[in-house]
């Protein structure tokens, strides 16, 4: 028997009512409705240097990392080992899902206390206007043959496997990331061990829509926030009208690739807590292109949901956050969203 408690478990425990799960039929509307009409969002800040770009294998790696998570909270990755043929397929495979019948998508609807499947994103119930998105939420290979089932009954094994082979490649690279952060913060290989475990890692995949908007400039596609686990691997089909992240918590800047098949690191919650702020989490969001829709997908990665984590201090530097489990955090952040780390402040 195994006591441990899953990714998917933990989001469980508070159902959503339907309404907050559900997306809009969007292809059936044609203006922005005011339940989708955001004040004025800043545009962004076009003045900044762009995201840093971090080549894996090159010399400069290591530096170049520590830097971007010291000060931006997000860097670019090139070099990796997955390949573009891949990376297409992933996107087209989520394009063929998005494109089905609203009818169809609500057979894989996530329920109300389940993390996995179609709908909005899990943390549109904090804010008060409805997101310009549809999300489909993969945690384990289960849910994803039953979902998968509900939406293809007769051709689900395409999907499945592409999936399977992406969450596959993201996993290792996640492991090989998670090696480069550690390393830059110090940390001993048997942090490693605990920290990117692969039978034990809680891992998510995403799939995000943006469909076309017929008033992308009222609209937003995901609220700001910041992910929950370590890190996310993000890879964006298209190079505009996308991600922008929060630098300084001043302006907004565009995080598009900088190369075909470049993927952008965003550095989660946890990474905040373990480096005790060092490196912080990044507020980003994603804004609605101007013409056409957008795809990405979103690999979410953590250590087991039983770790503890205790904020490394350096040169004597109080403790910023209490020790936490990963399971804790996540209920943390279930209740509190943005709120959750100053929860965790040690008084
Ligand atoms: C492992 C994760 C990470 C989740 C929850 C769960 C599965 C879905 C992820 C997202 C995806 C969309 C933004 C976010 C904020 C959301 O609402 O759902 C993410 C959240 C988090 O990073 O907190
Ligand atoms: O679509 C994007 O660029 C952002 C996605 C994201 O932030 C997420 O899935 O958590
Ligand atoms: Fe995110």
């Amino acid at each position: 028997m195994n006591f441990t408690t899953s990714l998917r478990d933990s989001y469980a425990g508070a159902p959503l009512p339907l309404h907050l799960i559900t997306p809009l039929d969007f292809r059936s509307i044609e203006a922005l409705p005011a339940s989708h009409r955001w004040p004025d969002p800043p545009g962004p800040d076009q003045s900044e240097q762009p995201v840093p770009l971090v080549s894996l294998g090159s010399p400069q790696a290591a530096k170049i990392l520590n830097h971007a998570c010291r000060e931006w909270g997000v860097f670019q990755l090139t070099g990796h080992d997955i390949s573009l043929g891949l990376l297409e397929d992933v996107v087209c495979h989520a394009r063929r899902l998005f494109e089905l019948p609203l009818a169809v998508k609500t057979r894989a609807l996530r329920s109300a206390s389940g993390g996995t499947g179609y709908g909005m994103a899990r943390m549109s119930r904090f804010f008060d206007k409805f997101m310009w998105h549809e999300g489909f939420t993969i945690m384990d290979c289960c849910s994803l043959g039953q979902d998968a089932r509900a939406l293809w009954p007769q051709d689900y094994i395409p999907f499945c496997d592409t999936i399977q082979k992406y969450q596959n490649k993201m996993k290792k690279l996640c492991q090989l990331i998670t090696q480069l952060i550690l390393d830059s913060l110090g940390l001993s290989p048997t942090d490693f061990v605990e920290w990117s475990n692969p039978g034990t890692a809680s891992t998510a995949l995403q799939l995000n829509y943006y469909p076309p908007c017929p008033d992308p400039a009222h609209a937003m596609g995901l609220a700001p926030h910041t992910d929950t686990l370590s890190f996310t691997v993000l890879h964006q089909d298209r190079c505009a009208g996308g991600l922008e992240i929060l630098k300084g918590g001043t302006g907004w800047v565009p995080a598009a690739p900088l190369a075909r098949g470049a993927l952008v690191v965003i550095l989660g919650d946890l990474v905040h807590i373990l480096s005790n702020g060092a490196y912080a989490s990044v507020v980003h969001r994603a804004r609605v292109p101007e013409t056409g829709d957008r795809i990405s997908v979103a690999y979410f990665y953590g250590p087991s949901m039983d770790l503890e984590i205790t904020p490394v201090a350096v040169e004597g530097e109080e403790q910023r956050f209490r020790s936490v489990t990963v399971k804790d955090y996540v209920k943390l952040k279930e209740k509190y969203f943005n709120d959750a780390l100053s929860q965790l402040a040690a008084s």
